[in-house]
């Protein structure tokens, strides 16, 4: 198992060390800094001083057992649920307790587990519908999540109830990124779905990020898949980080895979 440091984090991970799987630089520049963050639902302790960091053109998986807080912490970090202490530092800014909005203008988007769409409209009337808060967007942008979801712009005139498990997946990160986000936080996408469209969505994420300096925040159970796509693997247990490091070398911990990660 990796040697821990402070909060978990080890001292390759916190020197920003470890090659992207695009085979990048060690060292990119933080979008999103979480230092010393808890939350508690009443007597819940559910998180308790998580302090990790996400980089641009890089994908941090967060991992754990049910329970672990890892649904916690994406809501925390996005401002759905109030910290009882720590910051969220997104771009420099510290937007600790900023409103969900605020959140999404200055450049960070939340896909909650759960796949919400609303059943009743069409493909292209959800995508709109998810743009609104952004004022005018142009066609050329929803051509580009068609293009990057060419399943999904094949059934744009569908209504959302005919899709299957994984098309609403794409449907919702699709509609994430048309607020153009410096920092998407995905929760569980691979939930429920066959291992061969979990690979094309992930494949599909690490083009976003290998391409377009995208960070992804990524929160899986399934930790064998999310450290085949991840820079990073951050385990959570009992909402405290038990251990940050290279994902391939997690990948490759047998004691640490056996204890926490299940595979
Ligand atoms: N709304 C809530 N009210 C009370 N307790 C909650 C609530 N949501 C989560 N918890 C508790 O907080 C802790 C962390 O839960 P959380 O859902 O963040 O974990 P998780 O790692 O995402 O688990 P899972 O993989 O099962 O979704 C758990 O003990 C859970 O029971």
């Amino acid at each position: 198992m990796a040697e821990t440091g402070a909060h978990g984090s080890t001292a390759a991970s916190a020197a920003g060390v470890g090659l992207s799987k695009g085979g990048g630089t060690a060292t990119a520049p933080a979008v999103l800094e979480v230092e010393g963050l808890s939350a508690a639902y009443g007597p819940v302790r559910a998180l308790d001083g998580v302090t990790l960091r996400a980089e641009s053109g890089r994908i941090t998986a967060v991992l754990g057992a049910n329970g672990a807080g890892k649904t916690t912490l994406l809501r925390t970090i996005s401002g759905l649920v109030r910290p009882t202490a720590g910051r969220v530092v997104l771009n420099g800014e510290d937007v600790t307790r900023s409103p969900v909005e605020a959140m999404v203008t200055k450049g960070m988007s939340h896909v909650p587990e759960g796949r919400g769409v609303i059943a009743e409209l069409t493909v292209d009337e959800n995508l709109r519908v998810g743009s609104l808060f952004r004022g005018k967007v142009g066609q050329d942008e929803f051509d580009r999540v068609y293009d990057l979801f060419p399943r999904i712009a094949e059934r744009r005139g569908q209504t959302a109830h005919t899709l299957s498990g994984g098309e609403r997946q794409m449907l919702v990160i699709g509609r994430a990124l048309l607020a153009r986000p410096k920092v998407l936080l995905l929760d569980e996408p691979s939930l429920g779905l066959a291992p061969r469209i979990v690979a094309q969505i992930f494949a599909l994420l690490r083009k976003l990020v290998d391409t377009e300096g995208l960070s992804v925040l990524l929160v899986e159970q399934n930790a064998r898949s999310a450290l085949s796509v991840a820079d990073t693997g951050v385990v959570l247990n009992l909402g405290r980080v038990v251990v940050t490091d290279d994902a391939a070398r997690l990948a490759g911990d047998e004691d640490l895979r056996h204890a926490y990660l299940g595979f």
